[in-house]
């Protein structure tokens, strides 16, 4: 059985026509207090100031791992450590069809440098930054139910 598609603003709407799928490494970084780490879409990309967990698109060769490691280092400025492939979720934006592939992070190393102009802010649930990006939303959803199965 195929995941559903979450259909944000009215999607692609291109009917019959295929639109390719995006691949995005998203990571889900976690603080010893159980915190995560959210931060703004920067100035000029799309949904700009809505928050989300910092990744980016997959590069031609790159497996999601590899993908995550250069996003986080290039934009939030940490090398981190181990990568735990969580989940995964397709949302239709009308800017891109979109396959996100959640991973948990424990351990980094660096200070948090905001290199893209975002904003950062760690969170716990449920969280107080407005707006999440429809894409980042059921994220807190399934957080907040492992959380209730397995409190802190
Ligand atoms: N990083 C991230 N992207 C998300 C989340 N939720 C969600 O729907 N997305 C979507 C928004 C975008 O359509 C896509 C990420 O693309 P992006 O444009 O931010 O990626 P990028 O940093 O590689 O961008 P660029 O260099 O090509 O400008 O994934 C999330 O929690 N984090």
């Amino acid at each position: 059985m195929t995941d559903p598609v979450l259909v944000v603003d009215g999607g692609g709407q291109q009917g019959a026509t295929v639109r390719p799928l995006v691949d995005v490494a998203v990571g889900v970084l976690i603080d010893s207090a159980g915190r995560y780490l959210l931060t703004t879409r920067p100035p000029g990309k799309v949904y700009e100031g809505y928050w989300e967990f910092p990744g980016g698109k997959l590069e031609s060769g790159e497996d999601v791992e590899q993908a995550l490691r250069r996003e986080l280092q290039e934009e939030i400025g940490v090398v981190i450590g181990k990568v735990q492939p969580w989940r995964a979720s397709t949302v239709d934006y009308p800017h891109a069809l979109v396959r996100l592939h959640f991973c948990k992070v424990y351990e980094w190393a660096g200070s948090l440098r905001m290199h893209e102009g975002q904003t950062f802010s760690w969170e716990s649930l449920p969280v107080r930054c407005h707006p999440v990006l429809p894409g980042t939303v059921p994220v807190l959803a399934w957080l907040a139910e492992e959380a209730a199965v397995a409190p802190r």
